[in-house]
């Protein structure tokens, strides 16, 4: 197999993809991560997926780029990383006691050819009083997470139940990505 890049920055990705047991590089995409705001959340985790790996892609041609990009959705509206405390405290006095999606996209590249899935996870998280919104953002953790938590984290202890892949909640659905990239690489022979 030809190298492959992880087009990203974030460690947690990086230690999920350490998963599929293939030697990769990860590298920062730099891309501007500004979307639409009517666009529905599974077209815009591709689209920003997308732009990421193909900011690599462009420079690596022989390289296999996957990309991938992690938003938060409650009642329609996308919650992407806290831009303040302010922020980080009104997402999650928003998500409190309430069921949200988590949608990650995955764009794996190779040349010309292309595979996007996006997968859609649950999070109901229980009822947060003030104190424990407050404990956690000094915890410091949501200021780098969609949706300003991380359940893999001290954001563990405000989620009630989750439906669906808990990878792709952390920001990366390693299992059907290794169903998609062998599936891709047994169709290019
Ligand atoms: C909801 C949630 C998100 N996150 C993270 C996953 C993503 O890293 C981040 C969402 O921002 P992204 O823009 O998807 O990713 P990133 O900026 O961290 O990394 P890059 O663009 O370089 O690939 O939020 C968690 O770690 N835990 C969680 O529970």
């Amino acid at each position: 197999m030809q190298p492959l890049i992880l087009a990203s920055s974030s460690p947690r990705r990086k230690e999920l993809l350490q998963f599929l047991q293939i030697p990769f590089e990860s590298m920062n995409s730099n891309v501007d991560e500004s979307i639409d705001e009517n666009m529905c959340p599974d077209a815009a985790v591709k689209e920003l997926a997308s732009r990421k790996a193909e900011a690599i892609a462009a420079k690596f041609q022989d390289s296999w780029v996957i990309g991938s990009d992690t938003v938060v959705v409650l009642d329609g509206e996308i919650l992407g990383k806290p831009v303040s405390r302010a922020d980080g405290k009104r997402m999650l006095e928003m998500l409190s006691g309430r069921t949200h999606e988590v949608y990650t996209g995955v764009v794996i590249l190779f040349g010309k050819h292309r595979r996007v899935f996006a997968e859609k996870t649950e999070v109901t998280f229980w009822e947060l009083p003030e104190a424990e919104i407050e404990r956690y953002l000094d915890s410091g953790e949501p200021f780098d997470k969609a949706g300003g938590y991380g359940i893999q984290g001290y954001g563990s202890l405000l989620v009630k139940q989750i439906k669906g892949d808990y990878f792709s909640v952390v920001g990366l659905p390693v299992s059907r990505l290794a169903r998609e990239l062998k599936a891709m690489q047994e169709e290019l022979g």
